[in-house]
């Protein structure tokens, strides 16, 4: 834990409350942990360590609220192919060779990209998942980490997997500093037994922690839904007890007026993926009436492979753009919206209630963007310009807990020429295999 008090003078800040605006002037951090952001400076601080905020923008990092970070190494492996083609027939048979040295330098190039892309919280969901919390906890992210079981298999390998999701969910929450907690996550009701969706609920009460899965991402799914039960996937989560418990669903694409409101009541957040939905062409999710019934719609990249970046920048411009195109309503998600999507709702979707925000008493979990550059200016509405024209590539500084995990674009904390390079050789040894 950082145990420094120290200011940032003369930033502009980006804050939430009262309303999304920037406030010019100082932000202070105690312990890891704001504790002051104004105009002036705190009396008695003439003397406290500072660095200068001249020409940067500060923010709350990025929230990535779905995702799956090893698999990085398929990036490029398998493009322009629906949702069932390409998991059927690129990610499975690669994944069935996957090591937990490929998921261990797989995440690491993934937290690399998202550390130095501006997040400082990620979400993930995958296999080997004791590899991805080495790479938390070297690199200094923060993260809601879940083995995703997948149910197409004998009961016996259900059980080791459910077993191994227990585990690891129970072994790491509260680790790292406390910048892991865990979440307990079937793949999605299509790849899990009704009874197999039940134990996941149970093992919730049991260790009193969330759910996640994959919802209603495509119209086939839905359709097949349909087919095996008799019920579309909203009203089979439902009855199957999911959404009496604290839980947030990935994509749910496809969503009737029934089905938005069924999720509003049961407070069930919902993850965006815009960019995967888009290369997937798995349809356009109804953002714009989620967010009208009150749902806390996050923003999530999905894995690299049907993205294929982590620019959580590029997640919030696509958002602010496409609900637009779509509606036909220029005022549908607007950029301050947005921005809320990608921060403080994306820690709220995954129960966070201390980050996402800068504000006084919350984790001192920011970023530092460089405004010096032309497509910044003219200084008229810097929100406007984080999510009209901001990419990955802005961002020079990221602290998470207050400590500095990226400086002037470099990772203090990962090797990158290491990861780079182990990356690329296990990639091939996934081909060779
Ligand atoms: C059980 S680990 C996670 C599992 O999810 C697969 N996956 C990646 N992206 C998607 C997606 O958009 N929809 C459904 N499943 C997805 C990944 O390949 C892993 O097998
Ligand atoms: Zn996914």
């Amino acid at each position: 834990m950082n145990n420094d008090k120290w200011l940032i003078r003369n930033g502009q800040f980006i804050v939430n409350a009262p309303e999304t605006s920037v406030v010019k002037g100082c932000m202070m951090i105690e312990n890891g942990r704001i504790t002051y952001i104004g105009e002036s400076l705190p009396e008695g601080e003439e003397e406290t360590p500072f660095i200068d905020g001249k020409g940067l923008l500060f923010m709350p990092g990025l929230v990535n609220t779905h995702g799956h970070a090893a698999m990085s190494l398929l990036r490029g492996y398998g493009d322009d192919l629906a949702l069932q083609v390409w998991l059927q027939e690129k990610m499975w048979p690669m994944e069935a060779k996957f090591t937990s040295n490929d998921v261990y330098w797989g995440s690491s190039l993934s937290v690399l990209e998202m550390l130095k892309g501006g997040t400082t919280t990620f979400l993930d969901m995958y296999d080997h998942m004791d590899q991805v919390a080495r790479v938390v906890q070297e690199s200094g992210i923060r993260a809601s980490l879940m083995r995703g079981a997948i149910g197409l298999c004998s009961e016996e390998e259900q059980a080791f997997k459910l077993a191994e999701a227990v585990q690891f969910a129970k072994e790491w929450n509260g680790q790292a500093d406390g910048r892991i907690t865990t979440m307990l996550s079937p793949h999605a009701p299509y790849t899990c037994p009704p009874a197999f969706i039940e134990k996941f609920v149970q093992a919730s009460y049991d260790l009193d922690l969330p759910l996640h899965t994959h919802m209603s991402e495509t119209a086939a799914e839905v359709q097949q839904n349909v087919d095996s039960y008799g019920l579309r996937p909203v009203a089979h989560l439902e009855k199957l007890g999911f959404f009496d418990r604290p839980s947030l669903v990935a994509h749910a694409v496809h969503l009737t007026d029934e089905e938005i409101a069924v999720l509003a009541s049961h407070q069930v957040g919902v993850s965006h993926n815009p960019g995967s939905n888009l290369k997937l062409a798995s349809g356009v999710a109804r953002v714009n009436d989620l967010l009208k019934a009150g749902v806390t719609v996050s923003l999530g990249t999905d894995g690299p492979a049907s993205n294929n970046n982590l620019d959580m920048f590029e997640e919030m411009r696509l958002a602010a753009l496409i609900h637009k195109g779509v509606s036909g309503d220029p005022t549908a998600v607007p950029a301050a919206e947005a921005l809320r999507m990608g921060t403080e709702y994306g820690a709220r979707s995954i129960f966070l209630n201390d980050t996402g925000t800068l504000a006084a008493g919350n984790k001192a979990d920011f970023i530092a963007l460089d405004i010096d550059q032309p497509h910044f200016l003219p200084y008229s509405d810097l929100i406007s310009h984080v999510i009209y024209s901001a990419s990955a590539k802005d961002v020079a500084h990221v602290w998470v807990d207050g400590i500095q995990v990226v400086k002037n674009g470099e990772s203090l904390t990962m090797d990158e020429e290491r990861i780079k390079s182990e990356a690329q050789a296990a990639f091939e040894g996934l081909l060779a295999r």
